[in-house]
């Protein structure tokens, strides 16, 4: 893995950078209200009663796209239900503006899904309502991943306005159930590798944030998810815990030892394996971690925690980047209102994920992870019934940084933040990249506008106007600079 190019490049804006920067902050409180009309759709893709939702915003930003001028196709996508619901998935817009041979094509993929989100969780505003405050749009979504996909739109609404040439081709493919792990998406691609992604040069996505506040970052690498439900059964119905608390083997207690025997309290994951398969790191890639600016107060302040479980920044990136975690998530089941409700719930489902790394395989995985529990729920003697499952398994992806858009992006982040991003990867999960890498064969870049700051899935998620604004003037400028570079490197077809 070779380091980026970072020979001195013009960080002063073009002419064409200049009016286009003018146009984007005359125009920034008109971006602000697409923005706010977009959160206000719970979109929320994990639970099922809400499904329609994300239809609606499916054509929201389909009718952005048009206005482009962008011919768009709404395509139905045929794969399994991830929560076993009868219902149909959201359609992905394939879109395209321009198809100019002599142009490469940059096709940018977002999601229009958000995560569940409910003022009760602890939100100061309604989630669904863009709230400005100190400079920071609130908002489920605004981060993760509704702003970057609107600051793509309007950097390339900008070129337009300015009746400025497209210095590429443009095509967007946007979905409706990332977070659920991106069901038939992989399908669509296989379809598609010989049409839509035939003449795509360069895939780019934003859909993580920087690992710092302040200071701009690309990324080379996400870690994979597998999701997992451990259920136990113990009887036909819920119990009073006064008639039958004392003589039967209550589900919850044995889920709960279930649970406990997953992860220890320094974070080590302790089913037997799971670390057999997990690449080492080289000194070629410790190399990217000096220059990387980790400030511990900000991480903590960040998220209110007192500590982590490392004390170097090295430990911290290795273990959020480069090996496995398990996070517990839920129970299904059991009685979560405020107050308690004196029952033995008869069936309970515990929810937990792990997060892949290279060179970890998901069949595996799965298998060790039934194989450590049944063995744990054996010892406890236990007539009760077990059953676990594994729901969403995406991939870890890792990029080649070599590829051009990397310098065409860190040259446009020079002109724009007057800085060198930080090369970084992401703990999180974006299921389609690794698709994007095998089936399209594609140069594929994570090109983050969010700071570290933002709560993506958290409460009062945010994103800062500078942020979002600056994320439009980046965007458009990446565009300049990677059909100069790509022009410059004389692969004049656009492919
Ligand atoms: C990084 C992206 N914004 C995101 O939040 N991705 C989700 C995807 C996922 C993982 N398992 C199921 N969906 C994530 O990393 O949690
Ligand atoms: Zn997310
Ligand atoms: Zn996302």
């Amino acid at each position: 893995m070779l380091l980026l190019d970072v020979s001195e490049s013009s960080s002063n804006p073009s002419d064409d950078e200049q009016k286009i920067f003018q146009y984007i902050d005359h125009h920034q409180d008109t971006f602000v209200q697409s923005l706010s009309e977009w959160v206000a759709v719970e979109s929320d893709s994990i639970q099922p009663h809400l499904r329609e939702n994300i239809t609606e915003m499916v054509n929201i930003a389909a009718d952005s796209l048009r206005v482009l001028g962008a011919t768009v196709e709404l395509r139905n996508v045929n794969a399994q239900e991830p929560f076993g619901q009868n219902l149909s998935l959201p359609p992905v817009i394939l879109a395209e503006l321009g198809n100019d041979t002599e142009k490469p094509t940059v096709c940018f993929y977002g999601h229009l899904d958000v995560m569940p989100a409910k003022k009760e969780d602890g939100w100061k505003t309604d989630p669904y309502t863009l709230t400005e405050r100190d400079g920071k749009l609130y908002g489920r979504g605004t981060t993760d991943n509704k702003g970057p996909v609107l600051a793509w739109i309007n950097a390339v609404r900008a070129f337009i306005a300015l009746n400025m040439t497209m210095p590429v081709n443009i095509k967007f493919l946007l979905e409706g159930m990332e977070e659920a792990g991106s069901p038939g998406l992989e399908d669509l691609l296989k379809e598609e590798e010989k049409g839509f992604f035939s003449n795509v040069t360069y895939i780019v996505i934003s859909d993580n944030i920087w690992l710092s506040n302040k200071k701009p970052a690309l990324t080379y690498g996400t870690r994979g998810n597998a999701g997992f439900f451990v259920e136990v059964e113990c009887c036909n119905k819920d119990l009073h815990s006064g008639s039958f608390g004392g003589i039967v083997h209550e589900a919850m207690s044995d889920l709960v030892a279930l649970l406990d025997s997953l992860v220890d309290s320094s974070g080590r994951i302790l089913i037997p394996g799971i670390y057999e398969d997990v690449a080492s790191i080289t000194d070629e890639e410790m190399q990217l971690y000096a220059p990387i600016d980790f400030n511990f107060d900000e991480h903590k302040a960040n998220i209110g925690v007192k500590e982590f479980l490392y004390k170097t920044k090295d430990d911290i990136l290795l273990n959020l980047w480069r090996n496995p975690s398990l996070s517990i998530h839920g129970i299904e089941g059991a009685f979560s209102e405020p107050g308690i409700k004196t029952v033995i719930p008869s069936k309970v489902i515990g929810k937990f994920s792990i997060r892949q790394v290279p060179n970890m395989n998901l069949t595996t995985v799965q298998s060790q992870v039934k194989e450590h529990l049944k063995n744990v729920f054996s010892k406890r003697n236990s007539p009760n019934k077990l059953t676990v499952s594994m729901q969403v398994g995406a991939m870890p992806w890792i990029a080649n940084i070599k590829d051009p858009q990397y310098e065409a992006a860190r040259r446009a982040i020079k002109t724009v933040f007057q800085q060198d991003p930080d090369m970084i990867r992401d703990g999180s999960t974006i299921p389609v990249a690794k698709m994007f890498e095998d089936i399209t064969k594609k140069s594929v870049m994570m090109f983050p506008i969010g700071a570290a700051d933002d709560g993506e899935h958290s409460q009062n998620e945010k994103i800062n106007r500078l942020n979002y604004i600056n994320g439009i003037k980046v965007f458009a400028s990446f565009l300049l600079e990677i059909s100069k570079l790509h022009s410059a490197s004389g692969l004049m077809t656009s492919t």
